[in-house]
């Protein structure tokens, strides 16, 4: 199979993202981690931007070894001179020159004729041939040039010595079809171009550079510029996750592999976030916190029985231990089940459907079930009696200038009993309505209140202990995202053991 060369610019055109500034020492932790990841060529910087790009250029091509070290610069001299000082003592060092062959760039930015594009393009690749052997020529803009004053650009890069011939859509102006067929024609009008490697860098202001890249090596390029997590100028470059996986998932389409060490490849998209602060959108492809996570029933269900009913990829394959079967309301029993046994708990039918019921009433009151949640929850329904007293509704008024009172309606057996009480807070004015409904004579020992989770909208554990008459302790635990519901909850189930220990168990009808 050939091979595509993962060229990587998170260190440069990933840099350029508005936002983001990495020090020497944050972009000598990414080139490490890229090493790791298999990337061909790290390009490090742009030496003549700055005394800090400099810099970690500088470091990178000294201390980082197993890729080659690219750096930045215009078709100057200068820049050439600054990049080759950074990168003199790389193992393996590669300039990277580029000047823009659009009209719309050369008249009005570089003010510049074609005559001194073809010219400044020849002195440049001639300039960095002078220090290394390894010259990259890209023509920005490319996919809005004139192709065939492109190829004649691309053909005095190659005369002078260029090795590399990068074809940018600088601006992701292109669509697929129309990127596939400038690589062919590049590849049919170049004099000397199968003599060097022709590369593409993508844009994705249309959402479309990976398709674009796929394009292009499906027409003959053999280097792809990507970035991590797709960071880069405007709306970003080729994500290198997303190309490099859409080769591995349809290598038979294309059939090219890549040096990339797949499972490396969600460490180093977590890697970049944290240190550049892009966060990746929880729905960005292969690296996206839901990339591989099922939330419906039908889906949940498809992948416990065989993985590939819904996933094209195993997360496995890209570093993330397994896919996430994410519990809300849209999930089904058998999600439910898979994960509750996984937390070490075994429930009979009859358990599972009334912890099931309830489950489905805290995903529709809060967005993200936690393991915590489901613990809490089981640990609730498992330790429960056949309960005498049911909460049925819970009122309560209360405030800074306002007596709190609590309405309660509990069910004791097949019947709705109600009741109101003041007290000296809402909890306790809920207690004492209770207390009017069930006439059990107890004193509340302890109150405690734990958010199960973090978070707003987390659950409330409440754990009570409550004294009756005889002495004898009770603990009641109550759950809900609601405090005071909680509160309820923790005394009933409390007041419920209470009386099994009085009554024996209720037999349920
Ligand atoms: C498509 C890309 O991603 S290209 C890379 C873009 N990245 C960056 O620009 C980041 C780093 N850049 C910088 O730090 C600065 O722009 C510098 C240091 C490179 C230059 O700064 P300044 O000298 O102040 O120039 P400034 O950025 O304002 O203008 C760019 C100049 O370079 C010229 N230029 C632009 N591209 C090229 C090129 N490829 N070759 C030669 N000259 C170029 C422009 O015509 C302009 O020249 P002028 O001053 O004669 O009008
Ligand atoms: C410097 C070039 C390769 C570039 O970043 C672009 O054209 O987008
Ligand atoms: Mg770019």
């Amino acid at each position: 199979m050939e091979r595509v060369y993962i060229f990587d610019t998170t260190l440069r055109d990933g840099e350029q993202s508005p936002g983001v500034s990495l020090n020497v020492k944050e972009k000598l932790q990414i080139a490490r981690q890229l090493v790791k990841l298999g990337v061909d060529v790290i390009e490090a910087g742009f030496p003549v931007a700055s005394p800090g790009d400099f810099a970690a250029v500088a470091e990178i091509a000294k201390n980082v070894r197993g890729a080659r070290i690219c750096a930045l610069a215009r078709a100057n001299f200068g820049d050439i001179d600054r990049a080759w000082e950074a990168l003199r003592e790389a193992e393996a060092p590669r300039i990277h020159t580029f000047i823009a062959t659009s009209d719309i760039h050369l008249r009005h930015k570089l003010r510049m004729s074609r005559e001194q594009v073809l010219e400044a393009a020849r002195e440049a690749v001639r300039r960095a041939r002078r220090y290394t052997d390894d010259v990259e020529f890209s023509a920005e803009d490319a996919s809005r040039s004139d192709t065939d004053f492109l190829c004649q650009v691309l053909a005095v890069a190659i005369e002078a010595g260029a090795t590399v011939l990068n074809i940018p859509d600088t601006v992701g102006y292109a669509v697929p079809e129309e990127f596939g067929e400038l690589i062919r024609t590049i590849r049919e009008k170049t004099p000397g171009i199968e003599k060097v490697t022709i590369s593409v860098h993508c844009h994705n202001d249309l959402g479309l550079a990976v398709a674009n890249t796929l394009a292009a090596i499906k027409n003959g390029a053999r280097q792809a510029e990507v970035t991590i997590n797709g960071i880069g100028e405007r709306a970003g470059n080729a994500a290198l996750e997303e190309l490099v996986m859409g080769l591995y998932a349809r290598r038979p389409l294309y059939g090219m592999i890549t040096g990339i060490r797949t499972e490396e490849i969600y460490r180093t998209s977590k890697l970049v976030a944290a240190l550049t602060g892009m966060t990746v959108q929880p729905n960005k492809a292969i690296v996206g916190k839901n990339a591989f996570a099922h939330e419906s029933g039908i889906h949940q269900d498809g992948v416990l029985k065989e993985r590939t009913t819904y996933e094209i990829i195993d997360p496995t394959v890209i570093g993330i231990p397994k896919s996430t079967l994410v519990l809300g309301k849209h999930s089904g029993r058998h999600a439910f089940k898979t994960r509750l046994a996984e937390l070490g708990y075994s429930l009979s039918e009859e358990e599972l459907n009334t912890a099931f019921a309830r489950f489905k009433e805290l995903c529709d009151r809060k967005k993200t079930i936690t393991d915590d949640d489901l613990l809490a929850l089981v640990e609730e329904e498992m330790g429960r009696v056949a309960p005498t007293y049911e909460l049925h509704y819970l009122h309560i008024s209360s405030g800074t200038t306002i007596v709190p009172t609590a309405t309660v309606g509990l069910k004791v057996g097949e019947s709705l009993v109600e009741e109101a009480a003041c007290g000296n807070g809402p909890v306790d004015a809920i207690y004492k309505a209770i207390d009017k409904i069930t006439g059990i004579k107890c004193t509340l020992e302890s109150y405690g209140i734990d958010a199960v989770t973090g978070g707003k909208d987390a659950v409330g554990s409440v754990t009570v202990r409550v004294k009756n008459e005889k002495g004898k302790t009770f603990l009641g635990r109550g759950l809900s995202t609601d405090v005071l519901e909680a509160s309820a909850r923790a005394y009933i189930d409390a007041l419920n053991k209470m009386a099994v220990d009085v009554n024996g168990p209720r037999i349920e009808p």
